[in-house]
């Protein structure tokens, strides 16, 4: 029974073909599209693989953005079903004051940071990072439950809006300095610093509030380049998202059988 992930960012759609829908199920092709380019999903990329018997996924650019993916999908016979954030989900509590409004994203990452520290038999508190268009900052304690998050523009914001605001603010992408010396490097290490800051922040924040420490888990299209500049180790788990999308729907297969 092959299995459909999808998770639409505000910049990319990222996509993977796995085995079966279930919790350790062999990948069998991915890929990565810009959302300008997302309308040739269904003839390209998609054109050669067997057809999903089951899709899942997470969308946060907007509707139009999800029903432009939901007509990509018209090729197969298949049922797209969005994941929304909800009060509980797969070993996760949401503690979000209108769990609904929680991004879809963030919620389906937490669940797959979650299962994968239950795999291994370890319950502890979570922080999880997810690096891409804005940057989601998320605290979770030993029982599951989603104490709350930070939400940061990502790099790309953050630059574009120092140049937008200022008048001398125009220069390329620099390198990560202790002690930057020139505007490029300035502004560079200015956005990771602020990043992995924030981070720190709610890392303690996560410790003294669970007296242990937590297990870091870093994710997003952009986590490799801040992951060298934090305080502390953290685990770089691209599939992250997809491992959440296999959990919530092995659930959601599961009830579907039992309703049957
Ligand atoms: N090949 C790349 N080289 C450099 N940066 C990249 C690359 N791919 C993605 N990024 C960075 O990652 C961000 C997009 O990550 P992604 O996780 O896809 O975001 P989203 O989920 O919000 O669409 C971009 O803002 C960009 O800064
Ligand atoms: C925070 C986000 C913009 C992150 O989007 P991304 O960087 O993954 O494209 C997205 O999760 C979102 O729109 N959230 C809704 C608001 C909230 O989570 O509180
Ligand atoms: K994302």
């Amino acid at each position: 029974m092959t299995f459909l992930a999808i998770d639409i960012g505000n910049t990319r759609l990222k996509w993977a073909m796995y085995s079966e829908p279930s919790w350790g199920a062999r990948l069998l092709a991915q890929g990565v599209e810009f959302l300008d380019h997302i309308d040739r999903l269904a003839d390209h990329h998609w054109a050669g693989l067997p057809a999903p018997q089951v899709m899942v996924g997470c969308a946060v650019a907007g509707d139009a953005v999800r029903r432009r993916v939901d007509e990509q999908l018209e090729i197969w016979d298949v049922e797209p079903y969005w994941v929304h954030s909800c009060a509980q989900a797969a070993g996760l509590v949401n503690g979000y004051d209108h769990p609904g409004r929680l991004g879809a994203d963030r919620w389906v990452a937490m669940i797959g940071a979650r299962n994968r520290l239950l795999a291994v038999g370890e319950e502890k508190p979570i922080i999880v990072v997810m690096v891409g268009t804005a940057v989601t900052v998320e605290a979770i304690d030993a029982s599951g439950n989603f104490l709350g998050g930070l939400i940061l523009p990502g790099h790309g914001i953050m630059l574009r809006a120092l140049e937008s605001g200022t008048a001398g603010l125009h220069v390329p992408t620099g390198e990560v300095k202790l002690f930057p010396t020139n505007t490029s490097d300035a502004l560079t290490s200015g956005g990771t610093f602020a990043i992995a800051g924030a981070v720190e922040r709610m890392v303690q924040h996560l410790q003294a509030h669970c007296g242990q420490a937590p297990v870091c888990i870093m994710t997003g299209g952009a986590g490799w380049k801040v992951a060298p500049s934090m305080v502390r180790p953290f685990d770089l788990v691209e599939s992250l998202i997809f491992d959440g999308l296999l959990a919530v729907a092995q659930e959601r297969v599961e009830r579907l059988r039992q309703a049957a």
